[in-house]
């Protein structure tokens, strides 16, 4: 794996030419402000001399102003590349994170996952840009002024160096600390964030059931632990300012006794002890920069593993390739010998073999968790199954690409099947190219037509998040119309009229007839009211079929479904039941 530094270092590779020029700029910021004292010596000797000042003095105003003015250019190149580097971040895991495969996301919090996107990337774009500059000055500065010692004083710098090294030696024991700290409130925040999601996400199930104070506690309980970690990481910071002061005084210190007795031995002038105290205290401005360089590389690193994380989760990678409509015949769907299991469960599926026959209607019924919506899932590749084959038009799905497979199918899911946005959105998100007319016919089909003409905003009208601000029914009838939009070669409806009165339902049925037409349609049904007429009925118990062929036939021959049927009064008609 590769070192969370070189990662960040990834980062800055497309701004490496601007971030050396930032450090260039930072080292002539340096020199001209290590120009002007001898300047201002020359203006304060003129003066005493009753010399021209003119000359030195705009010499000198010249050098503040270009000294502020490469500053704050330094500044605005180091921000303007920390943001460009935290949006290349961003974008990248904005990318993955929508494509990341079902599994991956059935095993973690969104929360957690939008943390890394807003708060981690923070932690790297400083690091990453500010971070690197400081450390980079630093060096480069350290060595100068040792440079210097050096050839002021060889045996002082040796001592020098002993205590700084000696302090260097103690930063390396504190830094990975506070790198660790700070991954540690980066994961708490997340949790934070995994917490709120929870509870805003099904905030009328948490205030149904008075559930505020848990929920407080829960999301307070992560806060808390990120305010620890902060803490932690606050006391090694302060940590590594301590030691940077005693590593400049102890320097001092050292060089001031050793040199003392040097000049007290006749071995080493005064001048030369003075100067090189000044180079001492000269140091403590880079060493400082490179202490808080490095607490922030630290800090950036710290996030990097949260970020790299995100990177190495598996995705969809061929979603994006751009396939045409589909169009020709309606496909079979087949079955073969299916198997499937969750990870960490027993089989979901244990050999399902059926075919939906191309144009017709197949209904996959049985009780509940016997199966069916894996079905569907597997048919659009959100998991893979670990035996048998899933054909459409009689290739195996495994060989093409999920953008193709994906286009052929139109899905309305159990739950929450609408999305935040206006109706107009949510319509023409399962095909952009939808025209006016072909909008108001799906609203015709759906029964919306009369709710939306009641609408202030008609189509405009904004649905809330998952379409809270519609009712059930409405949100299923919102969701088959875009079904219908896309055009499908195979249309999947999980439920779809489960929330919806007869008449409405009758309607959809007419509907889906229509479709169906030019379009096999498989649809789960726990009522099998709406199924009776299917074409063709699957009964799955246990993700296993149990029988299939028609509701007569069914009724006639499975003591299963007839239990079914009977608790759902569909059978008094038939004889001996
Ligand atoms: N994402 C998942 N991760 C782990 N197990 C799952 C997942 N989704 C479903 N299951 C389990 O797989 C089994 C089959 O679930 P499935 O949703 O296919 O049943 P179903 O027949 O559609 O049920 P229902 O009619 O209640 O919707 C169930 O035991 C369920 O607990």
């Amino acid at each position: 794996m590769t070192s969370p530094f070189r990662v960040l270092l990834g980062h800055t590779r497309p701004h490496r030419a601007v971030l050396t020029g930032s450090l260039l700029l930072v080292l002539a910021a340096g020199a001209s402000g290590l120009v002007q004292p001898l300047v201002a010596q020359d203006v304060l000797e003129a003066l005493a001399t009753g010399g021209s000042v003119l000359a030195p003095v705009l010499l000198l105003a010249g050098l503040v102003v270009l000294g502020a003015a490469l500053t704050g250019v330094q500044s605005w190149w180091q921000q303007r590349t920390a943001e460009h580097v935290v949006r290349e971040v961003r974008r990248d895991l904005v990318f993955r994170l929508v494509r990341l495969r079902v599994p991956e996301l059935d095993s973690r919090a969104p929360g957690d996952l939008t943390a890394r996107v807003t708060s981690d990337s923070t932690l790297l774009q400083n690091a990453a840009t500010e971070g690197l500059v400081l450390v980079a000055n630093g060096v480069l500065t350290t060595l100068g002024a040792v440079v210097m010692m050096g050839v002021v004083h060889l045996g002082l710098l040796g001592v020098t160096a002993g205590v700084i090294v000696g302090v260097a030696l103690v930063l390396l024991v504190v830094l990975p600390r506070i790198r660790l700290a700070v991954a540690r409130a980066q994961e708490s925040l997340g949790a934070v964030g995994a917490a709120l999601d929870r509870a805003l996400g099904a905030a009328r199930t948490v205030k149904a059931n008075g559930a505020e104070a848990r929920e407080t506690a829960l999301a307070g309980a992560a806060v808390d632990r990120a305010h620890a970690a902060g803490l932690v990481g606050a006391r090694y910071v302060a940590v590594v300012k301590v030691l940077t002061g005693v590593a400049i005084q102890g320097a001092f210190l050292a060089v001031l006794g050793v040199g003392g007795a040097l000049v007290a031995a006749g071995s080493m002038s005064a001048p030369e002890l003075i100067a090189f105290l000044l180079y001492v205290f000269y140091l403590a401005s880079p060493i400082g920069s490179l202490a808080a360089g490095l607490g922030m590389l630290q800090q950036g690193l710290g996030a990097v593993g949260r970020i790299e994380e995100v990177r190495r989760m598996p995705v969809e990678e061929d979603v994006d390739l751009v396939v045409p409509a589909p169009h020709g015949p309606p496909p079979a769907v087949e079955f073969a010998g299916v198997e499937f299991a969750y990870p960490g469960r027993g089989p979901a599926l244990r050999g399902v073999s059926w075919t939906a026959r191309p144009g017709a209607r197949t209904a996959l019924v049985g009780l509940s968790g016997a199966g069916k919506t894996t079905m569907f899932a597997l048919l659009q590749r959100f998991y893979e199954p670990t035996g048998g084959t899933v054909r459409v038009g009689g290739v195996d799905i495994a060989t093409m690409s999920r953008a193709e497979l994906r286009r052929l199918i139109a899905y309305v899911e159990q739950d929450s099947p609408v999305m935040a946005g206006t109706l107009r959105d949510n319509l023409l998100y399962a095909n952009p190219d939808a025209t006016d007319a072909e909008i108001a016919e799906a609203l015709r089909v759906t029964r919306l037509t009369g709710f939306v003409d009641r609408l202030d905003a008609g189509l405009g009208t904004e649905v809330g998040t998952r379409g809270v601000t519609l009712s059930g029914g409405e949100r299923q009838r919102l969701a088959i119309a875009r079904a219908l939009l896309r055009k499908p070669r195979v249309l999947l409806l999980d439920e779809a009229t489960a929330q919806l009165d007869a008449r409405n339902e009758n309607a959809l049925r007419e509907a889906v007839d229509q479709v169906a037409r030019d379009c096999t349609v498989i649809l789960i049904a726990h009522r099998l009211s709406t199924v009776t007429d299917a074409d063709r009925i699957v009964l799955l118990e246990h993700g296993v079929v149990r029988a299939s062929g028609t509701h007569a036939e069914l009724v006639e021959q499975d003591e299963l479904y007839r239990e079914l049927a009977a608790t759902q009064l569909l059978v008094t008609a038939v004889p001996g039941v």
